[in-house]
């Protein structure tokens, strides 16, 4: 059964005198990945420190498995992992004793400890021979998210943990963590830039602009309804401009040599006419299906409007 794991409502956070999150009501669900996304300084992490019980809210609040963030017991502490990306770990030991270190401050066995962590370590391919020190940034990575692992939690939550890893770890990680939601049922809400990898594991998608939601929706729905045309032409900024004239087309972007559009399938039965009827010369025209970097970007284009 699908249960509410995280819940903040009218959830507002004033840093410094700057009131940095607006009226916030985000709920993820058990088993299920939701992806954070928003541009830089919108509120993530902020909203994340919040959720983890790091800032008092000034105004709202926010639970975790149905318990206030910021007073929450030990027991529920327990349930879930998180990983930041300035890291915390102690360079000078060994992963092991990284990993040992803080799974004893969660009150583990070290049988308990050194067997999940065996295992994790398979799992993930980390080579553990070197100091943490000496570890690259995806091995730091890696072992960052073993040791939120290694108390088996119910919910992990990961703050930008693709930022600097390089495409083989990016797709690693990616997938792992869509393996460990769907094989062991933890919940997972991860914040990223990385429209592409989040579009193939996530559920659900809460989107952040200038410290307010502007978007909550499953993925599915997202990616599953428009479907987006791409017309490769000799005058593409040209096309673009008269496209976002006509009412029922939104331009999506556009480039030196195509350009990318929704429509509304309501307003707009047939595309191509419209291309025709306004003379422009096709190189290519087809039909896709709307990814989530268009819906990023027609999103933020309505919230600044707004
Ligand atoms: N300690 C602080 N004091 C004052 N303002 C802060 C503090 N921390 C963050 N802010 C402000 O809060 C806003 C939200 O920042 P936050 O770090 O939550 O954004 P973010 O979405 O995580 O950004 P990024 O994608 O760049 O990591 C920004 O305007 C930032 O300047």
């Amino acid at each position: 059964m699908v249960s509410q794991v995280i819940q903040t409502r009218g959830l507002n956070l004033s840093l410094q005198g700057n009131q940095v999150l607006h009226n916030i009501d985000i709920t993820t669900y058990s088993g299920q990945i939701c992806a954070f996304i928003g541009e830089n300084g919108a509120g993530k992490t902020s909203t994340i420190r919040c959720i983890t019980g790091l800032y008092p809210p000034t105004a709202g609040g926010c639970t975790m498995f149905g318990e206030p963030a910021y007073n929450m017991s030990q027991k529920n502490r327990n349930r879930f992992g998180i990983v930041f990306d300035e890291g915390g770990l102690y360079g000078e030991m060994s992963a092991w004793e990284n990993v040992l270190f803080f799974a004893r401050l969660r009150g583990m066995d070290k049988d308990k400890i050194n067997e999940r962590f065996n295992r994790l370590v398979q799992h993930f391919e980390l080579k553990t021979a070197l100091k943490v020190s000496r570890f690259s940034k995806g091995m730091k990575q890696k072992l960052m998210i073993i040791r939120e692992l290694v108390h088996e939690p119910e919910l992990l939550i990961l703050d930008e943990p693709f930022n600097g890893l390089d495409p083989d770890s990016k797709i690693f990680l990616r997938d792992k963590l869509s393996e460990i939601c769907s094989r062991q049922g933890t919940s997972i809400l991860i914040s990223s830039h990385d429209l592409f990898d989040l579009e193939k594991i996530a559920d659900q998608v809460v989107m952040i602009h200038q410290g307010r939601i502007v978007a909550n929706q499953a993925l599915e729905e997202i990616t599953g309804i428009t479907e987006r045309y791409i017309v490769t032409c000799n005058s593409p900024h040209q096309v673009a401009s008269i496209l976002q004239d006509i009412e029922g087309i939104t331009v999506v972007n556009h480039d030196e040599h195509s350009v990318t559009f929704t429509v509304e399938s309501e307003v707009i039965k047939q595309p191509l006419q419209i291309l025709l009827k306004h003379n422009v010369e096709i190189q290519e025209f087809y039909k896709e299906k709307s990814s989530l970097e268009d819906f990023y970007r027609t999103t933020k284009q309505a919230a600044v409007q707004n």
